[in-house]
């Protein structure tokens, strides 16, 4: 794959430009409230978040939904309005310098709203020209190419696979160039197989020079892909680091175990496992899932003399993640 240059070619210019910024998307004081009406009362749904995300990176929000996860990349994308606080894109602050902030970003929405009777390559044609992209600048093909659809650029696009078409949306987002690409749910609702070819594509782009934010509900496709995981929850950043950093300090995996007898407390020789009790048969245990002790927990299980009548293992899903945090917070 090519290197991806990017170069101001399709943006006005921007005598104020500053030098070549560091980070990519720099969020600061970031609020907004949805004003309420006579039947909804108003919406906090972004409380002052504050966020930097490098250039380069490949950056994963996650968050449950109505976190305020699209509402923070729509006011980046400038299709919803801030309350409070400035944001800056690839170094253009999104108000005073809108424009070039606008053709630094390029967003692929949820939806898949592809209009089936125009070829692939029509379709970026179009959008280039919404964009203002010059014919001479244009790279049509060589984007196509880059999402694997060069075969395809003169199909119609009512013939193209789910998976073709969503990376055709991530190629019509490429068209002006930006630098940075906005994901938003890139893999709500697709199968496992496509999913993959997805991440695939994305990694691809990243490593060719892209910067890219994506907003993810799922963990484990923020810890395939992303080397840097916010997670957002009720409107609020709760954590924000290395990916591996993240995951290595939560407790990730829960093994639960129903045993026949009626435990008043925790036997004397699971205690250093620190389990929870519940309801009288039921012990949880929770571990890191890089020092799994399950050997010495059931060893330790057989002292004690117990009778398991059931196993489970999980892994800790978001929701828990998000108690953890926000418990370790208060
Ligand atoms: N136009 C709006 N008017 C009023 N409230 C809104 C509006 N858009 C979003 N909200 C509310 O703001 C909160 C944040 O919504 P947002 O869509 O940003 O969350 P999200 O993390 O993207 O969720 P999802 O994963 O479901 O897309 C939610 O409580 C939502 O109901």
């Amino acid at each position: 794959m090519s290197n991806v240059q990017h170069s101001d070619a399709v943006a006005p210019s921007a005598p104020d430009r500053v030098a070549l910024p560091e980070a990519a998307v720099s969020v600061e004081g970031l609020g907004k409230v949805y004003r309420g009406s006579k039947r909804m009362p108003e919406k906090v749904a972004l409380k002052d978040v504050d966020l930097t995300i490098p250039r380069g990176a490949l950056f994963g929000l996650l968050g449950p939904n109505g976190a305020g996860k699209s509402t923070l990349i729509n006011m980046l994308a400038g299709l919803v309005t801030k309350t409070r606080g400035r944001a800056e894109i690839w170094g253009y602050d999104i108000d005073r310098d809108t424009r070039m902030a606008r053709a630094s970003i390029g967003v692929v929405p949820q939806e898949l709203n592809i209009d089936p009777f125009f070829t692939p390559y029509e379709l970026l044609e179009l959008q280039a020209g919404l964009y203002g992209v010059p014919p001479a600048e244009r790279r049509t093909m060589e984007i196509l190419g880059m999402l694997g659809l060069a075969d395809k650029a003169k199909a119609y696009t009512r013939t193209l696979s789910g998976g073709m078409r969503r990376r055709l949306m991530v190629a019509k987002a490429m068209v002006h160039n930006p630098p940075v690409l906005v994901l938003d749910e890139p893999t709500a609702g697709v199968d496992i197989e496509l999913r993959q070819q997805l991440w695939t594509q994305v990694k691809a782009l990243n490593e060719a020079g892209t910067t890219v934010l994506l907003t993810t509900h799922y963990l484990e496709e923020a810890e395939q892909l992303c080397d840097t995981i916010a997670i957002i929850n009720d409107g609020e950043v709760i954590a924000c680091e290395a990916t591996g950093k993240l995951l290595q300090r939560l407790d990730h995996k829960e093994l639960s175990l129903t045993v026949e007898e009626s435990l008043s407390q925790v036997p004397e020789v699971l205690r250093p496992f620190g389990p929870e009790l519940a309801g009288g048969n039921r012990l949880i245990f929770r571990y890191r899932a890089n020092e799994s002790p399950v050997a010495d927990l059931l060893d330790a299980i057989n002292r004690a003399n117990l009778t398991v009548l059931d196993l489970r293992t999980e892994e800790t899903d978001l929701e828990d993640i998000f108690l953890q945090l926000t418990r370790k917070k208060s």
